[in-house]
């Protein structure tokens, strides 16, 4: 067996057959899923190595081998999901026998997470594939009974993975339980069939992500042996008996890991596409700021430098906030292994607004990136398309954002009741309480009078969400009518909770370790804090002017405080998205590589593409030669 040392990038890096001689868009779509088996393959191996030693546990940062390989991937690994939700769902829903069973065969098996059908994504009550208790064979049967039960969409499901943690309503005796999970083989380990009883298959082409093999599973009177069930949080006894979970969404837990997750690879796709974009906008001259100079560098344009820093700065915010984050989850998942669960809706919420607000943002600043780059950022070799696409697709999944931030508001709503009714509150709400003593404070143009300013607008439109649905409730309107009726505003207080959080958090986390830092780290990284709380106290003017006392005064020194951090920042941008450290063979760009050489690695990708290999295509002489022959005049 190849045994290697802990991969550093060099050692993953340099492997011949990782690299491509056709760059990936001028693949056809079975080759592109050919090709990243193919590199998957090797760094499987060199994962399941590197995991070995590390003893996969549930609440685990993965380590930044899973980095290396979007370089060397150039597109979604379709063993992600083996990783990123099959293996966490079996460490954190299944008893310790089981892990020990189902893992038994370590990184020889491959795996996905199969909840989503083609009929119900969000709303997980309402999925209709089926897992039936046969008492007499000590097995479940699994069915797909309607074309919509056929799960959809798992990553590696179409033709990768050989097995699969499987969300299915529990049927025994005739009673469903609700969704519960169980762990499935899908494929012969040697054949890689499909098993009988199986249809399986690939989605299709997507917008992005078409290497992350989604597929689709329908299950005919599929047997799996009842311990196959995840039987940590509930369990189905030898004769029948369902032992209930004592929290039922504990079966929900590995969303809520890739949710809190996602804050941090958010971070870093921003952190690549704001070094393509930055070290681009060093080289690139184009036009004159005075007629009588030389064409300058685009990134002196004081609207390129408003379009790109504050990628810089909320990829360090999203990776601050991401940590805090990691943290909050590790301690609450410790807190349910001892048996409390009472920070669990916190930790929901939390992972709610924030994965959609890092997975939102990431998304239109990619493209901001990508705009600012003129045409050459419409090049695939640029690679800011595909940052894009893959990271756009996390608005969606693991939880579409309009639901999540629905999820938040439920949370904040059931906050405010219980601080009108004066019950204390976990810190990250706590501010609910304080707002009718505060909401007349006099404005302060600081980041902490700013956070403080942000804090005041979540509570406003908190209180005005309660009103609103109060006065449905009032007008006949049943509680979860009235619910919707008021969701516009109930997204609104999410959102402004969300923003508040990563100001509050990126400013106080930075605030709290600068005195450990040079002073020269310090400086620079509180102005990109401040930068990141000023652009969003300038984006959120309205809601300020409405809920907080900030004047027309104030907003003008705030615009002034922050094209002055554009300048401050200006000297440090180069060296800021160099400090992200992202090498070539990683960030995968002609404009965004370390040497500058823009203008030659785009002809010399351009003359990689096949249609180049000759001068003359064939279509001319079959097609085009004789409709202008015979149009000749
Ligand atoms: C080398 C290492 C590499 C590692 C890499 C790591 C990561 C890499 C990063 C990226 C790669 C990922 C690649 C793609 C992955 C994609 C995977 C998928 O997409 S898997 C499918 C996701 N599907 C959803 O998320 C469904 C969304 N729907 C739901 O969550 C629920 O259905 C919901 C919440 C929308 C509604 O559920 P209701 O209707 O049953 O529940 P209600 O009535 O609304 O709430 C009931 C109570 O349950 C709580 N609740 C709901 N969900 C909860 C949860 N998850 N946890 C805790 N509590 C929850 C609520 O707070 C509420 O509590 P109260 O009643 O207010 O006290
Ligand atoms: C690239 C990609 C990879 C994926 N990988 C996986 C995977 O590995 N495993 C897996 O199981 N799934 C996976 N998914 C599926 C993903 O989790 C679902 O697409 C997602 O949960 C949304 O569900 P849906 O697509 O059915 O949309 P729906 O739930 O049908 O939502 C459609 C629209 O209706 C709105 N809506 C729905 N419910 C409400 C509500 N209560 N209130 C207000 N509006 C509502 C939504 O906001 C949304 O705009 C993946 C999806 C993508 C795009």
């Amino acid at each position: 067996m190849k045994c290697y040392p802990v991969p550093r990038e060099n050692l993953v890096l340099s492997i011949d057959n990782l690299k491509d001689d056709i760059p990936e868009e001028y693949l056809s779509h079975k080759e592109c899923y050919e090709n990243v088996i193919r590199k998957g393959s090797v760094l499987y191996d060199i994962f399941s190595e590197l995991s070995k030693d590390r003893k996969h546990k549930a609440h685990q940062a993965p380590s930044n081998a899973y980095r290396i390989s979007d370089g060397i991937m150039q597109n979604v690994n379709p063993f992600l999901l083996h990783f990123a939700l099959f293996v966490p769902a079996i460490t954190n829903q299944a008893t310790p026998e089981q892990q020990a069973e189902f893992l038994k065969h370590g990184f020889g098996i491959i795996g996905t997470y199969a909840q989503t059908e083609l009929g119900h994504g969000t709303f997980l009550r309402g999925l209709e594939t089926t897992a039936t208790l046969d008492l007499e064979t000590d097995e479940f049967v699994l069915n797909s009974p309607t074309l919509t039960s056929y799960k959809w969409w798992p990553g590696g499901l179409g033709h990768t993975a050989n097995h699969c943690v499987v969300m299915a309503q529990l049927y025994v005796k005739g009673k469903c339980h609700g969704p519960h999970l169980f762990f499935v083989q899908i494929r012969d380990i040697e054949t890689h069939e499909p098993l009988p009883g199986l249809k399986l298959g690939e989605i299709g082409a997507k917008m992005g992500f078409n290497t992350a093999d989604n597929g689709f599973l329908g299950f005919h009177n599929f047997r799996i042996p009842r311990n196959n069930m995840l039987m940590k949080n509930s369990q189905v006894l030898k004769d029948g008996t369902y032992v209930e979970s004592k929290n039922e969404k504990l079966t929900y837990g590995s969303m809520v890991f890739v949710r809190v997750y996602l804050l941090s690879d958010m971070a870093y796709m921003l952190a690549r596409a704001a070094t393509i974009s930055v070290r681009y906008s060093a080289v690139r001259h184009q036009s004159h700021i005075k007629p009588d100079e030389p064409e300058v560098q685009i990134l002196d344009f004081v609207i390129q430098q408003h379009k790109l820093f504050i990628s810089i700065a909320t990829s360090h915010a999203f990776k601050i906030c991401g940590l805090w984050l990691w943290q909050t989850y590790s301690k609450v998942m410790e807190d349910i292994g001892k048996g409390s669960m009472d920070r669990l809706p916190e930790l929901h919420a939390l992972s709610c607004c924030l994965k959609t607000t890092s997975t939102r943002d990431a998304g239109w600043l990619i493209e901001q990136c990508r705009l600012a780059c003129g045409g050459h950022g419409y090049l695939m070799s640029s690679n800011l398309p595909s940052l894009y696409t893959t990271a756009t697709a996390a608005i969606t999944y693991e939880g579409e954002s309009t639901v999540l931030l629905l999820q938040t508001a439920r949370y904040l709503i059931k906050s405010w009741k219980r601080a009108m009714e004066g019950e204390s509150l976990p810190a990250t709400v706590s501010f609910l309480s304080e707002y009718f003593n505060k909401r007349y404070n006099k404005w302060e143009n600081t980041p902490k009078g700013i956070v403080d300013g942000l804090k005041l607008v979540v509570a406003g439109v908190t209180k005005m969400c309660a009103e609103s649905i109060q006065k449905h409730v009032s007008r006949g309107q049943q509680y979860e009518e009235a619910w919707n009726s008021s969701s516009v505003q109930l997204i609104k207080a999410s959102e402004a909770y969300s923003r508040a959080l990563l100001c509050e958090v990126f400013w106080f986390e930075v605030d709290k370790v600068s005195s450990t830092l040079s002073n020269n780290l310090a400086v620079v990284l509180k102005q990109l804090a401040e930068l990141y709380i000023t652009y969003w106290a300038l984006e959120k003017r309205g809601d300020l002017l409405v809920y907080t006392t900030i004047s027309k005064d104030d907003l003008d020194k705030l615009q002034e405080r922050y094209e002055e951090l554009l300048a401050l920042i200006r000297p440090n941008a180069v060296g800021l998205v160099d400090s992200f450290d992202i090498r070539d063979e990683i960030l995968c760009s002609t404009l965004g590589a370390y040497d500058g050489r823009v203008y030659e690695r785009m002809m010399e990708h351009a003359l990689k593409s096949p249609l180049n290999a000759e001068t003359v295509n064939q279509s001319f002489h079959k097609y085009m030669k004789p409709v202008i022959l015979k149009h000749k005049i």
